[in-house]
């Protein structure tokens, strides 16, 4: 491909109607009907009047950095990567293609869809996405959408897919953590000059963009003009409602009775309350004696995959959708005029103090309020009913989205960092600091698992651990499995706790529990993971075989690609494999090796027999979860006295999920010893060391030939 003088795409070629029909400057075929029939409504957004001058800052630009800023639904997500595709087009893409990252993998699914209709070319050709477990791209894509923590991933790691002509960081308002992440390399390598003629465009809610712009030093910035017509005032309620999805099912139907136009948009704070609304509405829409058809009812949250496009779907009955912080800024509809907002979210932050995951329920920020109530669209102008009082939001939300770097487990963050050789992650250049003990919580958890060396540089074993995809203690499990002869089982169990810890949802009917109670293990919770995945392997993957059981088919299916690809990984990295041996005791007792070496400070004991157990990097007492297979068991009654957890999570109560007893013995022989002793002082830490001691004497005497299993050197430590 040549390089080209900047066009529009529809400039090359006569209009619709001339005789010789205009030709797609991206594959060279006539354009569509459809095309026409899209670029009219993309020439309605606002954005379109800022084409020039984006493409002008864009072309011209000495730094490379342009800042776009405009309110929600004016056309960025879409518009913005297509025009970079042009500009690339123009440069005959011989600077790399274009890359536009998104916070949410449904978004960038979505919009990858949505920019291929739109640009007249086919999805997984010229353009293309990338989320986890799934890599819908080719050899010839010009324009991709990238989850952005995978980019992240493919930054840092040895993955990286070649040169970037345009990088597209788009919704920085959400303050993910790849995106603050991606823009502090970004500008600390800018320091030093780009490698290249990369050009990065941010784009984002105007509500961030004093911050990006001091950030950037004051780069160029491409305002989005406001679209004409008017938005609704908020109506607010006096209080807020004790049952805040009642609230908001009455109000809909309030809506749906008085027959006023529009779809509606219902924000609610977690996904559990989105399911238990989409039942209560779709069961009370039934008996509503209305003109039309009854209004469809649709969720939209992360879990509902690829269904989430149904939202976009043009339909004859009124469309209700429920969903939470997602569509804050990543899902603009066009059809939304009423919007309900519960002004709340339920978010996971994420305390390092005592490494456990809190549920926190909390109002959300004033610029998401804003951006809700700009969904209400359209004319005769809609509503926007807030279910809280005016002074709810004044008193209590930020006027920002919380960084959601000051919120997350720092470990997976600081190892990418350190593999980037930012010595010292403190330094990098974030938007906002993450504070400073999260960031020595994750260091100290990256040195207890040696993935770092004397100097605080990483260890040949992080340097591997940064190639997967995965939490790096479990990545250090998988590893460890090389040791223990059961890659096979730890293979299964990786895949399963990224992609599907979530089998241990409540059982719906007592069939739905037998059927899944003959899914259980003896030996804990990880066990029954690796039998579930196998039980779902040899039923073909089936759906129905998973509706009966209550178990989430697209997460296992997410389960099976990841697997895939961990294999794939270990192969190229030449890791040694073993063979299957799921069910034998030795097999049994590998596993649990494996395990506590990725997952030794996750590790709890049950003090008096109760089932109140004590973690043992605090001092904090905490229950098993009521969907842990300890729990559901008849006998034995007494809950196993040691246990390894996969979470710790604080929300109703403090509760451990994906449980698997364990022997103390293990612990002593496979975390490092300077773990054990840096424990604080408990009876735990005491009945530990009195192990240690007690195994140190039978190696001096006796090689009796329990002692030695637990002495296997591990090479990984
Ligand atoms: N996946 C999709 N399918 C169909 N139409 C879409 C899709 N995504 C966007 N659109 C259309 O494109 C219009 C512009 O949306 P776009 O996402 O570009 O706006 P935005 O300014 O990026 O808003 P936000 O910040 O909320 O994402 C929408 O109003 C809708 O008509």
């Amino acid at each position: 491909m040549t390089s080209q003088p900047l066009r529009l795409a529809e400039e090359y070629g006569p209009s619709p109607g001339e005789s010789e029909l205009a030709v797609n400057p991206f594959d060279g075929l006539p354009f569509s009907s459809r095309y026409y029939e899209l670029l009219k409504q993309r020439q309605a957004l606002p954005i379109w009047a800022a084409r020039f001058t984006f493409l002008e800052q864009l072309e011209s630009n000495p730094t490379g950095v342009v800042l776009v800023s405009g309110e929600p639904g004016s056309g960025k997500s879409t518009q913005i990567p297509q025009w970079c595709a042009e500009f690339a087009l123009a440069r005959g893409f011989q600077k790399g293609q274009v890359t536009v990252t998104q916070p949410y993998p449904l978004a960038a699914r979505s919009l990858a869809l949505r920019v291929a209709d739109e640009m007249d070319l086919t999805l997984g050709h010229e353009v293309g996405y990338s989320i986890p477990q799934e890599d819908c791209t080719g050899p010839n894509t010009l324009l991709r959408f990238c989850w952005d923590r995978l980019l992240l991933q493919e930054v840092a790691s040895t993955r990286g897919t070649g040169a970037w002509g345009v990088l597209v960081l788009d919704e920085a308002q959400e303050r993910s953590v790849a995106s603050d992440s991606l823009q502090g390399l970004l500008q600390d390598a800018r320091l030093e000059k780009l490698p290249g003629d990369l050009r990065v465009v941010v784009v984002t809610d105007p509500a961030l963009e004093p911050k990006l712009r001091a950030f950037w030093g004051n780069p160029p910035i491409v305002h989005i003009p406001r679209e004409p017509g008017e938005r609704p005032s908020p109506i607010y309620w006096d209080t807020i409602p004790p049952d805040r999805v009642e609230a908001a099912c009455q109000a809909v139907l309030e809506l749906c009775r008085k027959e006023l136009p529009g779809d509606v948009l219902v924000f609610l704070p977690s996904e559990e309350e989105i399911s238990l609304c989409c039942e209560s509405l779709s069961r009370e829409v039934e008996s509503l004696l209305l003109q039309g058809l009854p209004p469809r009812v649709l969720p939209l949250h992360p879990d509902c995959g690829r269904a989430v496009q149904a939202v976009y779907e043009d339909m004859d009955a009124r469309k209700v959708v429920v969903t939470h912080w997602l569509a804050d800024f990543s899902f603009s509809l066009p059809s939304i005029q009423h919007v309900i907002d519960s002004g709340l979210e339920l978010r996971s932050v994420y305390n390092p103090r005592i490494r456990a995951e809190f549920q926190v329920l909390r109002p959300i920020s004033k610029c998401q309020a804003e951006a809700r109530r700009l969904r209400a669209r359209g004319f005769p102008p809609g509503s926007c009913l807030c279910l809280y009082p005016k002074s709810f939001l004044e008193l209590e939300a930020p006027p920002l989205p919380q960084p959601r770097v000051c919120e997350e487990n720092l470990s997976s963050l600081v190892l990418l960092l350190k593999r980037r050789q930012i010595a010292e992650p403190g330094e990098c250049h974030f938007l906002d600091q993450p504070a400073p003990e999260a960031l020595m919580q994750a260091l100290e958890d990256l040195d207890y698992l040696a993935a770092l060396d004397d100097d605080g540089d990483l260890s040949d074993l992080g340097v591997i651990l940064s190639e997967f995809p995965l939490a790096p203690e479990l990545a250090k499990a998988l590893l460890a499995s090389c040791e223990f002869d059961c890659v096979d089982e730890m293979l299964t169990l990786a895949a399963m706790l990224t992609a599907a810890p979530g089998f241990t949802r409540p059982p719906l009917s007592a069939e739905e529990a037998a059927l899944r109670r003959a899914l259980e293990h003896t030996d804990g919770d990880h066990s029954s993971l690796i039998q579930v995945y196998e039980a779902f392997i040899q039923s073909g993957a089936d759906e129905a075989w998973c509706q009966a059981r209550g178990l989430n088919w697209a997460a296992l299916c997410q389960a099976h690609k990841l697997r895939g690809e961990l294999l794939e990984l270990m192969q190229r990295i030449e890791l040694p494999l073993s063979l299957p041996a799921f069910g034998s005791e030795q097999n049994r007792r590998d596993l649990q090796k494996a395990l506590v070496s990725g997952y030794f400070l996750k590790v709890a004991r049950d003090t008096d027999g109760t089932g109140n157990y004590l973690l043992l990097t605090h001092k904090h007492v905490a229950q098993l979860s009521s969907y842990c297979c300890y729990r559901s068991r008849r006998a034995p009654a007494r809950p196993p006295p040691w246990v390894l957890y996969h979470n710790f999570t604080i929300s109703k109560d403090n509760c451990l999920s994906i449980v698997s007893e364990i022997q103390p013995q293990m612990l002593v022989e496979l975390a490092p010893p300077y773990f054990l002793s840096n424990l604080p002082p408990s009876e735990s830490r005491d009945l530990l060391n009195q192990l240690r001691e007690g195994m140190a004497d039978s190696t001096a005497g006796s090689k009796s030939s329990s002692a030695q299993e637990f002495r296997d050197p591990c090479v990984l430590q």
